[in-house]
């Protein structure tokens, strides 16, 4: 396993993420757990916004908040000078309950309700991201109603076909997300935008998919989005003045993933927009960058104790861990490929080739296809690593597991940020009616 961070390997052959020993972890806060490096995730904010806020003179580096929404993470990017993306009234909530500053979110989402646009404006987020014509009306009669201005992006859909596994494709023409540019939806989303009276356009938005390698994407998304802008000005006279590009960039998962660097990102862009700008002659707008998984995904690592194992001769070994697709579905809905280290004997060379799976009842419930390790038993922990993004965000209770909780780990210290559900937890909303108050058998 590749480590990342502050990940190393101890004197006592043990897997330490910041500065913690993680059979120490696993003691004190039980598994499945997951471990979040802090000075890791500080350090990727850091390098964000040296190279785009810093770097780009006039940009904004916003949290994908999706990636995972906590109020101990909505601080730290606080800390950081990040600003917010958040895509329901629920990631709003997170981040206003932290004292995320309203002003620094972004409003996203394809189908916001009634209710999550009235919180935004009674909030006042910066920017709501408008996706549809539906939307559109909506805001504006509610800001009306409410004797507001609404600051909006458009979002739009460039026609762009991000390298990457379809499910998180968002940019091309066949997407549910934005209006669609080729076909002059968009063109008809912005002119009636700007004449909503409780509408203030303030630019555009785009966001092509998800883990994506390849830099060329973003700066073919630059180009793109610039001749729209440029065409706006000449059609309608409006000066647009601020260019959200979306998140996407790639992470390294698993052996031959190759992501580049956050600062060769920023240098794409800024020379994709320098030149697409010169050429239509047009001010270089604000650019706004959305990244989720490549801030937390590597600094992620969920921590399992390993029960049965099952060896079918000649076949496989299937060694099964405390947890699964409930709190990682991403193996299972996008093949996502995942390494892993034995947390307690990490030193030892490899004995043997196994496969991970989970407790739920689906022969789907995989975390890792045919991984090298030391002879496993059980008893014994797996670290899997770069869980970061999109794992605790997309857990589920389904079998009724209780989600695991989640810690910072830094310097040494750990704190929980997420505490373990309980059973109880899992009743929480649960209801019996008055009409099966009663236990015997019903009368047939
Ligand atoms: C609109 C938008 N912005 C940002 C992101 C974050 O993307 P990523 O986690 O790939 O950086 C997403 C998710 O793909 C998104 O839909
Ligand atoms: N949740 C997805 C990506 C979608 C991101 C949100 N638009 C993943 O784990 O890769």
């Amino acid at each position: 396993m590749r480590l990342h961070g502050t990940q190393r390997i101890n004197e006592q052959g043990h897997l330490e993420i910041g500065g913690c020993d993680t059979v120490n972890l696993a003691q004190e806060f039980g598994t499945p757990l997951y471990i979040m490096d802090e000075a890791h995730i500080r350090e990727i904010c850091r390098r964000y916004y040296q190279s785009f806020t810093q770097g780009l003179k006039n940009a904004e580096v916003i949290y994908a908040s999706k990636a995972f929404s906590t109020m101990a993470m909505c601080r730290i990017i606080n800390q950081e000078g990040l600003g917010l993306d958040v895509v329901s009234g629920g990631e709003l909530y997170t981040a206003l309950q932290a004292d995320f500053p309203a002003e620094r979110i972004y409003f996203h989402g394809n189908n916001k309700s009634a209710e999550e646009l009235a919180m935004a404006l009674k909030a006042g987020v910066g920017r709501i991201v408008v996706d549809n014509f539906y939307e559109m009306s909506l805001l504006n009669d509610l800001a009306q109603g409410m004797n507001q201005k609404a600051n909006i992006l458009l979002r739009v859909t460039p026609g762009i076909e991000a390298h990457t596994h379809e499910y998180i494709q968002t940019g091309q023409i066949d997407s549910k997300f934005g209006f669609t540019l080729s076909n002059g939806t968009a063109d008809r989303a912005l002119d009636l935008a700007l004449s909503s009276a409780n509408l203030v356009v303030k630019g555009v938005h785009a966001h092509i998919g998800s883990q994506i390698f390849e830099l060329e994407s973003f700066s073919h998304e630059v180009r793109v989005m610039i001749q729209y802008m440029a065409d706006i000005y000449e059609r309608t006279g409006s000066l647009l003045e601020e260019l959200n590009l979306g998140g996407g960039f790639g992470i390294y998962y698993a052996s031959g993933d190759e992501p580049a660097q956050i600062e060769d990102y920023a240098k794409i862009v800024r020379n994709a927009l320098e030149d697409a700008c010169e050429k239509h002659k047009f001010p270089i707008p604000k650019i706004i960058i959305e990244p989720g998984r490549s801030i937390v995904g590597t600094a992620g690592t969920t921590l399992y104790t390993i029960g049965s194992i099952k060896e079918i001769p000649g076949i496989r070994k299937y060694i099964a861990v405390d947890g699964g697709m409930a709190d990682n579905p991403r193996p299972a809905l996008y093949q996502a490929r995942y390494e892993a280290v034995l947390a307690n004997r990490a030193a030892e060379e490899n004995a043997e080739e196994v496969s991970i799976t989970g407790k739920c009842c689906e022969s789907g419930d995989m975390l890792i296809w045919d991984i090298n390790l030391p002879k496993v038993q059980s008893g014994d922990l797996l670290a899997v690593s770069c869980t970061g993004a999109y794992n605790y965000s997309m857990s589920s209770n389904y079998n009724r597991l209780p989600r695991p909780a989640a810690i910072f780990a830094e310097g040494g210290k750990a704190d929980v940020i997420v505490k373990r559900e309980n059973y109880s937890d899992l009743l929480r909303n649960d209801v019996l009616p008055e009409r099966l108050a009663h236990l015997p058998m019903a009368s047939r």
